[in-house]
């Protein structure tokens, strides 16, 4: 039985002590978080990303030599993961221009894909006080959140109908086209959560207080999105490409180019059906 405890485990107090450190350098203030911008326009990086990142790859590569490690920080060898079954993608600070303002916001992310499938993810609102672990295989699927008391509650998502959904959207890569979403799923802007951090908007919806997440432009990569998806499937939501596809993990391409939508799973296709005609409008076809 595949029940991937051990790799569980180790997740999780790997993302503990990642959470511990990233919220010292936030409480040291700028001069101890030293952030500063990517190269083209790639978002800015902190002190946290780059340690966290290396202790993450380190720890995970020591403690399971056959798995292949994909990290934001050091992603410049992902091709290399391409024929390894086992794949851990890992995002050390989600929401990073959030952390840098000193806000709450961001999440430290470790998911495992096996054979392009995300079985098993745990991200980590440190500033928030909030872990959520979830793992989806077929012997086992289970999804918590943990606060810093160690109290945990099961993971739950909510089926609010069609008429009534609440949305969570980007608060630093936000879109017009987000506003047009909202327009044909008639969601007004009080129901509209901006946040960042994919791990955490996900998170909004596991835990049943929003429903549908929709990024309409490309930017986020496989390193947002994997622990979230896993955790957002174990509770039996679904998360596509604007038009429907599912997200595939190949290490050889990192970018999520047609955007996301993610959801409580139970009106999926009818949200999909109604943004469509947008999407075809955005896009002649799906590139990337
Ligand atoms: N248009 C865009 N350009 C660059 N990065 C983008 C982007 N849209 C989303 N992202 C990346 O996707 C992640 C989630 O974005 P957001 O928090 O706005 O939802 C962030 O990751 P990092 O914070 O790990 O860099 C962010 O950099
Ligand atoms: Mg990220």
């Amino acid at each position: 039985m595949a029940t991937f405890e051990p790799e569980l485990r180790l997740a999780l107090s790997l993302a503990r002590e990642a959470g511990a450190l990233a919220l010292a350098y936030q409480t040291g203030g700028a001069d101890v978080m030293q952030a500063r911008d990517k190269p083209d326009d790639a978002g800015p990086v902190t002190r946290a990303d780059t340690e966290i990142n290396t202790r993450l790859v380190a720890a995970l590569r020591a403690a399971f030599p056959g798995d292949a490690v994909v990290a934001e920080e050091s992603a410049d060898d992902a091709a290399a993961a391409a024929d390894v079954a086992r794949c851990w993608y890992i995002d050390p600070i989600d929401g990073t221009a959030e952390y840098a303002r000193g806000e709450k916001c961001w999440a430290i992310q470790i998911g495992l894909c096996i054979g392009g499938e995300p079985v098993l993810g745990v991200v980590y609102e440190a500033g928030a006080g909030r872990l959520s672990w979830g793992v989806c295989t077929h012997d086992r699927r289970e999804a918590f959140v943990v606060d810093d008391s160690g109290a945990a509650a099961p993971l739950k998502a909510s089926a609010r109908p069609l008429t009534e959904l609440r949305l969570v959207s980007s608060l630093s890569h936000a879109s017009p086209k987000t506003l047009e979403v909202m327009r044909v799923l008639a969601i007004p802007p009080e129901r509209n959560l901006r946040l960042g951090s994919v791990g955490v908007k996900v998170g909004v919806i596991t835990r049943g207080d929003a429903d549908l997440y929709v990024h309409p432009r490309s930017g986020t990569k496989l390193w947002d999105t994997c622990a979230p998806w896993a955790l957002l499937r174990a509770v039996g939501g679904a998360l596509t490409d604007l038009w429907g596809h599912p997200l595939t993990y190949d290490p050889r391409r990192l970018g999520h180019d047609n955007g996301l939508v993610a959801s409580h799973g139970a009106h999926h296709s009818e949200i999909l059906a109604a943004i469509r005609p947008l999407v075809d409008d955005w896009y002649r076809s799906p590139h990337g």
